[in-house]
């Protein structure tokens, strides 16, 4: 099970994360209560170990920006969480010469305690996305409250969302996330219900906004990683 703990905001809370054996660490530079700079994340990414990928997240900054960004925080890849983005054009010039192209994850949205039509309209989004990237692009499931897109601490309906990835082949061959509301409560349960090729938490191991708390990110992990389906 791959595990990305997101959001955060300073090179302590980053190199637990990488300790208690994260794959990898996000960085917000989404407007967010833990939007952080690209100077902050550039300070961080050199003490991390090089196996642990580096994400950067993002909704409405350009395309041109974020490959910039790419390039001075030393990100191994970009989450596009909405807005209207060219995800070739930014992994093929994000990429250091020699290295490989910058790792994609787009981002589909569900809202939480929606309707008929709004589930219907989330799986149509879903279906499209899978349909429309490159099948190594990962695909990152996350709960949409009101406004909010991201971080929201709340989960959607996971055995709706299941029935929409079992329906569809070329979906199933994307590597799929499951983000929103998780927490080392409710992570292995997640697990089960969705089976998910990774997951991804911000606001479930925090103390406070921005800042991770070390009990929670250690059991977040463990739970996570002790599922056997
Ligand atoms: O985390 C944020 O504050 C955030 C704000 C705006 C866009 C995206 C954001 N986070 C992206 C992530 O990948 C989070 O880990 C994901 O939304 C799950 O958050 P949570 O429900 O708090 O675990």
């Amino acid at each position: 099970m791959w595990i990305k703990i997101c959001a955060n905001t300073n090179l302590d809370d980053a190199l637990m994360a990488a300790e208690l054996g994260a794959d990898a660490v996000g960085f917000v530079f989404a407007p967010s209560k833990r939007q952080v700079t690209v100077e902050q994340v550039a300070a961080i990414t050199p003490h991390l170990p090089r196996n642990v990928e580096r994400i950067g997240v993002f909704t409405t900054t350009s395309d041109d920006e974020i490959i910039q960004i790419v390039g001075k925080a030393d990100l191994t890849g970009v989450q596009l969480h909405g807005g209207h983005h060219d995800a070739e054009y930014i992994s093929r010039l994000g990429a250091r010469p020699g290295e490989n192209y910058v790792e994609v994850i787009r981002t589909a949205s569900w809202v939480v305690n929606g309707d008929e039509e709004s589930d219907r309209q989330a799986a149509e989004l879903l279906l499209q996305l899978a349909h429309h990237t490159r099948v190594d692009t990962r695909i990152l499931l996350d709960s949409k409250v009101k406004d909010e897109l991201g971080g929201t601490g709340i989960a959607f309906n996971w055995a709706k969302a299941r029935a929409v990835i079992d329906s569809d082949s070329r979906l199933k061959a994307h590597d799929i996330i499951l983000a929103g509301g998780l927490n080392p409560e409710n992570v292995a349960d997640a697990i089960r219900a969705l089976h998910p090729w990774g997951v991804d938490v911000a606001s479930g191991v925090e103390e406070v906004p921005g800042r991770k708390a070390p009990e929670r990110l250690k059991r977040f992990i463990e739970a996570a990683r002790a599922v056997r389906l």
